[in-house]
This record gives structure tokens, C-alpha cells and sequence, in this order.
């Protein structure tokens, strides 16, 4: 018997939930965010490391890949201060919005591999046309809840939060080419887990909404499993709604993960991550994750290997690997040999 064994009770109302066993993987090689040449090529890379196949190695795990989307489009002058290349955030956006959707039509997991964290615009949106009852966890070193009012860096990747939720639309100015967007997700369904870089006027906002919230300082405090639990019971106390994690590889240690273009010393350890990420697998109810800001071009070999294989472990641990490994399916006993000696 194994005494380490977790049991996690189910306790949502009435609906049962399994984890689901599909993923579809959608590639946003897209940078445009940001400013620093190298996030776009991180698909390729994740891909060329094994992503697919370490997935599939999950026990019983389906795994379809939907390709790239098509992130290329006209540079348009939109005559919004401080936004840095708008029309192509939004048009890269509005594509993947559709792919998400799709993917969860499909009865799959939603597995978004970035790309900067400006398309978290596109998967939130396209999965909250699904589930409207969806709560989002933002795990990162930056609350990216930034305004182009309130930006000191004009990169849309820190705003990417404020663009999603609905209690912020009067706090930006007319958006032209957003009209794809369904602005209905309710900050009310937002929480954070690793923050440590949080500009003045983002923590008004979390105080101002009361977002629920654990940096860096709270997981040292009480640990990760009490934090993403307090996260959990406290955007949904009945266990019955489906969850999107937004995944900044920033939220973890820059020793850990070294390649991305806003490092910050001090965050999750790889651990730590991968534990929160077994907790939110277990509930049975992550419906989208994903992963950007990794950036092969930052740092060495070895930089850059440590930051995607960190990536790969995190997802892994979302999707059902287990650490404990997993016995051969439908194979009752260890393999005979033929000519059985006596030893
Ligand atoms: N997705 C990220 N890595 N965001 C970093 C944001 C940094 C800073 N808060 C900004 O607004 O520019
Ligand atoms: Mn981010
Ligand atoms: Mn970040």
C-alpha cells in the first residue's frame, strides 16, 4: 500500500468530474507582444524537443496536434497610445480565439504553446465561448493587468488581463479590430499564483477587485498546495467549474528557467510547479492551459534546454503524468523468458 497516496475527494455537486483524456496542442508562434526577437520560435522549439511525444507517452492520453496558427498580418496603425503593434495582437488573437474553440468542440483539452503572453487574450476569450462558467489561475511573476494608461513599457504582453476582463472596459479607450472579443469573462473569476514583479497600478487593481492572489510571499508561507487549494476554494467552493491556467514560464525561478525575456529571481521552483500542476489535474477539471514567454534565443544551450524541458514537465504534470510512473497497460505480470534456467 502506499501511504503517500493522495486521495482527492470529489466533492462538486452532482456532476462527476474525470480528467479528460484528449488534448489538442495549438502552436502561436507569435512575439509581437513583447520586444525581444526570439518568443515566436519557442513552438518549433518545444516541438523539436519532444513535446508531442512526451505527451503521448501519458498513460491513456490522446493527443491531436492542430499545427500553428497563421500569426502573420499587416502592420496597421490603430491610433491607440502606448499599444505597441495592436492590429497584429488582435488579429493573431481573434484566430486563435476560433482554434481554442474549436479544440474544446472537439472535447479536448486546449494545450496553447506561445508564444508572449499578449495571446492569453485569444485562448481566455475562445475558451470562455465554451465554458462560460470557466475560472482562469494566472500563474506568473507579473500580474500583466497593465493599461495602456498605466504601461511604462507600451508591450501589450503586460496587459493581457486587463484586455480580457469585462470590469475593466472603461479603463481602456475605444479598441478598434477587437470586435471578435466576447467581453464577458468577470475579474470575479481570476486568481494569481506567483507573483513578485507587480507595477503600482496593478496592485491597485487586485486590491480594488479583491483578486484572489498568492506571490511569492504567501506560497513561502504557507506552501504551494495550500495556495493553489486557497486559489481553487475560493474562485469556486463547489468544485464545479472548469479551469483555464495561464502559464508564464517567468513564474518560475529564473535559475530554473533561465530563457524569457522578463526573468525575475525568487519564483516557484520547478517542483512546485510541477506539484500545483498535479493538484489542478487532479480535479479533473482543466479545460485549457497555457504555456508562453519561453524564448530559445535568450541565453546558452544549456539556458535554453533547462527552460523548455522545464515547460514540458510542467505540462506533462497538468495532463496526468505521473511521478510515481505508470505500469503497462493491460500487461498483468513481468515478462517470462522462454528458456526459463534455473539461477
Ligand atoms: N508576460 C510578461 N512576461 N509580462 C511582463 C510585464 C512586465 C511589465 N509589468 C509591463 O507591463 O511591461
Ligand atoms: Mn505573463
Ligand atoms: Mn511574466
Amino acid at each position: 500500500m502506499n501511504l503517500c497516496r493522495v486521495f482527492v475527494r470529489n466533492m462538486s455537486q452532482g456532476k462527476k468530474w474525470q480528467p479528460l483524456k484528449k488534448v489538442g496542442v495549438v502552436g502561436v508562434p507569435f512575439e509581437k507582444g513583447q520586444k525581444k526577437y526570439g518568443v515566436s520560435v519557442a513552438p518549433a522549439a518545444l516541438r523539436s524537443a519532444g513535446l508531442l511525444e512526451a505527451l503521448r507517452e501519458i498513460d491513456d492520453l490522446d493527443v491531436k496536434d492542430y499545427g500553428d496558427i497563421d500569426t502573420s498580418s499587416p502592420e496597421l496603425d490603430l491610433h491607440v497610445k502606448n499599444m505597441d503593434h495592436l492590429s497584429m495582437v488582435s488579429n493573431c488573437n481573434k484566430r486563435l480565439s476560433e482554434q481554442v474553440t474549436q479544440v474544446l468542440k472537439d472535447d479536448r483539452i486546449a494545450v496553447t504553446i506561445g508564444g508572449d503572453h499578449s495571446i492569453g487574450v485569444g485562448t481566455v476569450d475562445g475558451h470562455q465561448k465554451v465554458n462560460k462558467d470557466m475560472i482562469l489561475i494566472w500563474v506568473d511573476a507579473h500580474a500583466d493587468i497593465n493599461t495602456n494608461k498605466t504601461s511604462d513599457s507600451g508591450s501589450v504582453h503586460g496587459m493581457p488581463v486587463a484586455l480580457l476582463v469585462k470590469e475593466f472596459s472603461h479603463y481602456w479607450p475605444y479598441l478598434p479590430t477587437f470586435e471578435w472579443q466576447d467581453l464577458v469573462f468577470s475579474i470575479k473569476s481570476l486568481g494569481y499564483i506567483g507573483l513578485r514583479s507587480v507595477d503600482q497600478y496593478e496592485r491597485l487593481a487586485i486590491q480594488k477587485f479583491n483578486v484572489p492572489c498568492c506571490a511569492m510571499e504567501d506560497i513561502d508561507e504557507n506552501g504551494i498546495k495550500n495556495s493553489i487549494q486557497y486559489i481553487l476554494k475560493t474562485l469556486d467552493p463547489t468544485n464545479s467549474r472548469p479551469i483555464h491556467v495561464s502559464f508564464d514560464i517567468d513564474s518560475v525561478d529564473a535559475l530554473e528557467a533561465p530563457s524569457t525575456g522578463t526573468a525575475v529571481r525568487g519564483g516557484l521552483t520547478l517542483r512546485e510547479a510541477i506539484k500545483m500542476m498535479e493538484i489542478i489535474h487532479a480535479t479533473g477539471r482543466l479545460r485549457a492551459i497555457d504555456l508562453v514567454e519561453i524564448n530559445p534565443a535568450i541565453g546558452n544551450e544549456n539556458d535554453r534546454k533547462r527552460t523548455i524541458d522545464a515547460g514540458i514537465s510542467v505540462l506533462k504534470a497538468a495532463l496526468g503524468f505521473s511521478r510515481r510512473g505508470t505500469a503497462p497497460r493491460g500487461v498483468p505480470d513481468l515478462p517470462v523468458q522462454d528458456n526459463t534456467t534455473k539461477r
